[in-house]
């Protein structure tokens, strides 16, 4: 099952970028620089990784590329109506169950309740977890937390996906899991992603690009393809070409922080 309708207007491939970012720029009003002039489009289809050190501005990137935070400089656009974000924390609702913490985007865009329940039960689904549908937050583990902030941005039905280190505090196994479960939902509704990680190796498994960043004020010192084909599978992550692919991403970074 997938959460996307045939019948929704998807985007065209060879339509141009369903984002494009271009020479945008952060300036902190207190005068920190966080982003030099960065250009990154996105096409549809793509799953784009973005690495660099700690403060380099990947969540202001994420946050501009959602409208959520201003360009100094620069200009945004998003060819998608629908947009999913997940962030570092899962942030649910204590209160509610699994399935009402899935249908609260829906309930807060005005999607009719029998709708939001398809959407939230096809999203819990997906991530394997409709037999926790009644369960309350605090009755999960992180990594099944984590899938519930997955399948609340899923319920969106999101052509542009945008990641922030969702997975980043779970330990390595979920991780990994949880990166095989990701693979899974690209495969299934082919929203263009950007996702937001430390993980060198995360990253090249996951994506199809891989975009580094400089230390701050960040800015593109680096882009790598993956030319490996979906859906990917456990062992390539033991690939010797995705792993030579990695340590090329790593010692851009080491360079860039010289
Ligand atoms: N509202 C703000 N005002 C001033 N400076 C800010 C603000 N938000 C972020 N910064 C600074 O901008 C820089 C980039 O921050 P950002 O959170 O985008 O980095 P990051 O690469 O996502 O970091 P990390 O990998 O540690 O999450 C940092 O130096 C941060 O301190």
């Amino acid at each position: 099952m997938t959460v996307a309708d045939a019948d929704e207007a998807a985007p065209v491939p060879g339509a141009g970028p369903v984002l494009s970012l271009g020479a945008v720029a952060k300036r902190f009003p207190d005068g920190t620089r966080a982003l030099d002039p960065v250009d990154l489009d996105v096409a549809a289809g793509e799953f784009v990784s973005v690495v660099g050190p700690s403060g380099c501005g990947k969540t202001t990137l994420l946050r501009i590329a959602a409208g959520l935070a201003e360009p100094s400089a620069g200009a945004v656009a998003a060819r998608a109506d629908r947009l999913g974000y997940v962030f570092q924390d899962p942030t649910l609702l204590p209160w509610r169950s699994v399935r009402t913490n899935v249908e609260l985007f829906g309930e807060l865009r005005g999607v009719p309740r029998a709708e939001r329940r398809k959407r939230a039960d096809a999203a819990l689904e997906l991530v394997g977890l409709t037999d926790f549908a009644g369960h309350r937050p605090r009755a999960l583990s992180g990594g099944m937390r984590m899938r519930v902030s997955l399948a609340r941005s899923l319920s969106l039905r999101p052509e542009l996906f945008l990641l922030d280190e969702p997975f980043g505090s779970l330990d390595e196994i979920t991780r990994e899991r949880l990166d095989d479960d990701l693979l899974r939902l690209f495969a299934a509704e082919r929203f263009a992603a950007v996702f937001v990680t430390h993980s060198v190796l995360e990253a090249v498994y996951l994506s199809t690009r891989v975009v580094v960043m400089s230390p701050r004020p960040g800015r593109v010192c680096g882009e790598f393809t993956v030319p490996f084909g979906y859906p990917r599978t456990e062992g390539l992550r033991y690939d010797p070409g995705l792993n030579r692919i990695a340590a090329d991403v790593s010692a851009c970074m080491r360079e860039s922080a010289r």
